[in-house]
């Protein structure tokens, strides 16, 4: 029995939360918003995020950031857009654990990685990364599950690994940070294209296309910033690319979906690859990789370019040799 404590009550802390207490660790659940975390330790759920699944016993909804300072390891699961807020606004002095991001984004104004930030504003803690193909709402119900674990510290991430798996979650051990963060990211940006190329009705082969020409140029770039292949082929690359590009569980797919079916942009939940696009662009420039299917999103989500015309453009690029 672990204490384990998860910093962001959203679907996907909650639904890690839940695997962790279900495996018999006292969890220990911090959401910013005092009245939300009220109502869930007073209700047994998480009305907002996973209303039809009861909290398991052993776990703690708290606002009481001071709840978090005994913990043998913490997750961090807040959009990768905020975390560089949160850690500059919360005071992790009493915080010993070592920290586990488990966004999946790249921060657009300066393209750095979940842990690059972490390291800037946590300079002494370990730090380690959890990502790969899993939908919150069935890591919660207990349905299995397969993700990476990826730290430097091939000790840590072994300890780190022993600690999380449980039956229905099997950690598999990474020491590649970088590739597996960078996986993660960029696919919610090919999620998107997939969506949209659903939504229009282009068709399967068009997706399947997508997929693999986007897994392409993600792992140009990943290889350009020194991601290993095997992690980009891995669970938390191809893995995750695969389950968030086929599905309308995914909500960068449905993202794309109903932007391509209707022309809206939706809103009202956490769509981490729109920020991406934009960022990997950045990186791309960076390390001199062609990225057009992340720049004709980046088009589209600009109101530079419409979806006929994304299309034109990408079917009527100069022929090349497919690697
Ligand atoms: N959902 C999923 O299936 C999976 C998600 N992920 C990744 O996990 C990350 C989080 O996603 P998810 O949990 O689904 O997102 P949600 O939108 O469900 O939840 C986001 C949570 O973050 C909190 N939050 C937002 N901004 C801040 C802030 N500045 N300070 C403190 N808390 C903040 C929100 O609080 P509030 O409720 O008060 O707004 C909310 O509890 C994303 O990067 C996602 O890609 C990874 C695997 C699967
Ligand atoms: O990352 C996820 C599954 O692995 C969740 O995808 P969405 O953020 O697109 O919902």
């Amino acid at each position: 029995m672990n204490n384990i404590g998860v910093i962001g009550a959203g679907a996907f802390g909650t639904a890690m939360a839940y695997v962790f207490a279900n495996d018999g660790n006292h969890v220990t659940l911090w959401g910013r918003d005092q009245t939300k975390m009220d109502a869930m330790a007073q209700s047994g759920v998480n009305a907002d995020y996973l209303p039809d699944l009861p909290l398991p016993n052993g776990l703690l909804p708290t606002s009481d950031f001071t709840r978090l300072s005994d913990m043998d390891a913490i997750l961090m699961v807040v959009p990768a857009q905020q975390l560089r807020g949160l850690l500059t606004q919360t005071n992790f002095d009493k915080i010993t654990c070592p920290i586990i991001f488990c966004a999946k984004g790249i921060e657009t104004d300066s393209g750095k990685l979940q842990t690059e930030i972490g390291a800037e504003r946590l300079p002494n803690h370990q730090l380690a990364v959890i990502t790969g193909p899993g939908f919150a709402g069935e890591i919660a119900s207990g349905k299995p599950t397969a993700l990476t674990i990826a730290a430097d510290d091939p000790t840590l991430g072994e300890r780190l690994q022993e600690m999380l798996s449980t039956p229905s979650l099997r950690l598999y051990l990474s020491n590649d940070m970088r590739g597996a963060q960078l996986g993660g990211a960029l696919k919610n940006v090919l999620a998107i294209a997939c969506g949209i190329v659903a939504g229009s009705g282009l068709g399967q082969s068009a997706q399947a296309a997508l997929m693999t020409r986007g897994f392409a140029e993600t792992s140009r770039l990943g290889l350009a910033m020194g991601a290993k292949i095997e992690t980009l082929s891995g669970l938390s690359g191809f893995g995750d690319l695969v389950l968030t590009c086929t599905s309308k569980q995914s909500r960068n797919f449905s993202f794309g979906y109903t932007l391509g079916q209707t022309g809206a942009f939706s809103t009202g939940k956490t769509y981490e690859g729109v920020a991406t696009a934009k960022a990997c662009l950045k990186l791309a420039e960076q390390f001199n990789v062609e990225m057009p299917i992340a720049q004709t999103v980046a088009d589209i989500l600009d109101g530079q370019m419409d979806v006929p015309s994304a299309l034109t453009s990408l079917m009527s690029r100069p022929l090349k040799a497919e690697n």
